[in-house]
């Protein structure tokens, strides 16, 4: 799309940031409230910020918090994108397109070789190059009798902390465990703090204090919930937030108090991995259902080669892949991909290519989340050689699916 002749591209200083948000209120339809909007300015002052200027004006703005996302293996530097809007009067005239442009070309210069996000329309982004690396299962659980499971649960202690400990506590235990599986970002103390355990929800009203309940001393595993009033007639629900556990009897203890919570009877988890354990040791499908299956981060490889090298291989593998590109010409053309448990190469290769695929459907599968297999049935990856996708996936293959808690 060709932008405007009208609209810059340029950071957002700090004595823009209100503006940039009275733009980011109009377009997601919010209230400018004192609280919310010093929560939403501290998290812009530690973000890289692109404005669309008109003239003097700021007419939209698109933020990327400075990330790091556990990938197969390790961790890479990761622009998240988010508060991204274009006021209503400036809508498809290329604000959108012009302010990611610059986003990933400031990330490419950063080293960040990957950029993220949770898109409020899943259809925007697909255009611009980002595929759906992890995935949200909803899942609800009938609590009006006890939970039913066909393996026994961890008996150890389990204890109720005040939030204001939690990420003192829980901190070091979730960092311990977000390498074991891909998309999982690094939480500071302030993001502990204000994403996942304020007071009151701003999202939702209905939603009361913070919980956490923490199994084992040491921590062996952990829930973050509220429960929620659910109106006239209802009792409340429990809505989970997160939860990990190192085994599955650790994970067993936490979900059957979840759902013996006292006045009330239904337990919602609305992002749980797809291979989250309770979907196969409970007991009775009719008790615990999953209810979703979503879209969850939306992953964008800003330097294909870089994030491929950077991720570790379960099996060796040397195919030509031909990328396809339209924004980041960096990325796109035939390489050749030799990797192994040993290490990675990417190289431009001028050999016929054995898959050829666009860079979202590369993405898409970099965390482990998508098969290619899949994608080639699907007809959105074009299998040139024979087996080449089975050979890329028994590669990419990862031992738990990538998940990302964090909705940001
Ligand atoms: C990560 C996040 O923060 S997600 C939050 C996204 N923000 C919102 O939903 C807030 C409300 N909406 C908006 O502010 C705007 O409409 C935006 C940001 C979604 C789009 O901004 P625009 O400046 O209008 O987009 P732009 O003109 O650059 O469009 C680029 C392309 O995306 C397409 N597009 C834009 N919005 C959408 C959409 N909601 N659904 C599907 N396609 C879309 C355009 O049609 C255009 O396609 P083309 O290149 O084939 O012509």
């Amino acid at each position: 799309m060709e932008h405007s002749p009208g609209l810059r591209f340029d950071e957002v200083p700090e004595t823009r940031i209100d503006q940039a948000l009275d733009v980011a209120y109009l377009a997601f339809h919010e209230k400018k409230e004192d609280a919310r909007h010093k929560h939403h300015r501290d998290l812009l002052l530690g973000c890289e910020r692109v404005g669309a200027y008109d003239g003097n004006a700021v007419a939209g703005l698109a933020a990327a918090f400075p990330f790091t996302l556990s990938v197969p293996g390790g961790d890479l530097p990761c622009a998240g994108v988010s508060f991204v809007c274009v006021a209503p009067t400036h809508r498809r005239r290329g604000a959108l397109s012009g302010m990611l442009g610059e986003l990933h070309r400031r990330s490419a210069e950063a080293g960040r070789a990957i950029a993220a996000l949770w898109a409020s329309e899943d259809a925007i982004y697909g255009r611009f190059g980002y595929g759906t690396a992890t995935r949200a299962a909803s899942v609800e659980i009938d609590a009006r009798n006890p939970l039913r499971l066909r393996i026994d649960p961890d008996e150890g202690p389990l204890r109720l902390v005040d939030p204001a400990e939690a990420p003192a506590l829980i901190g070091p235990y979730y960092e311990r465990t977000r390498a074991a599986r891909p998309g999982r970002i690094v939480r500071t103390e302030a993001w502990w703090r204000e994403e996942w355990l304020p007071e009151k929800d701003e999202d939702d009203e209905a939603a009361g204090p913070p919980r956490v309940a923490v199994l084992g001393e040491p921590v062996a595993g952990y829930a973050i919930y509220r429960v929620k009033s659910r109106g006239e007639g209802l009792r409340p629900e429990v809505r989970l937030d997160d939860l990990e556990a190192d085994t599955p009897a650790g994970a067993a203890a936490l979900w059957r108090y979840l759902a013996s919570i006292d006045l009330t009877d239904k337990v919602r988890a609305w992002n749980r991995p797809a291979d989250d354990p309770l979907r196969l040791f409970a007991a009775d499908g009719d008790q615990v259902k999953t209810t979703a299956d979503s879209p969850a981060l939306k992953l964008r490889l800003i330097d294909a080669g870089a994030a491929l090298r950077a991720r570790s291989w379960a099996a060796p593998v040397d195919l030509v892949l031909e990328v396809r590109d339209e924004h980041l010409p960096g990325n796109a053309g035939r390489h050749r991909l030799t990797a192994s448990p040993e290490g990675c190469s990417y190289r431009p290769d001028g050999a016929a290519a054995d898959l050829a695929l666009d860079v979202r459907d590369l993405a898409s599968c970099y965390l482990g989340g998508t098969r290619v297999a899949d994608l080639v049935r699907a007809g959105l990856v074009d299998e040139r050689t024979p087996a080449a996708a089975a050979a890329l996936d028994a590669a990419l293959r990862t031992e738990l699916l990538p998940h990302t808690s964090d909705e940001f």
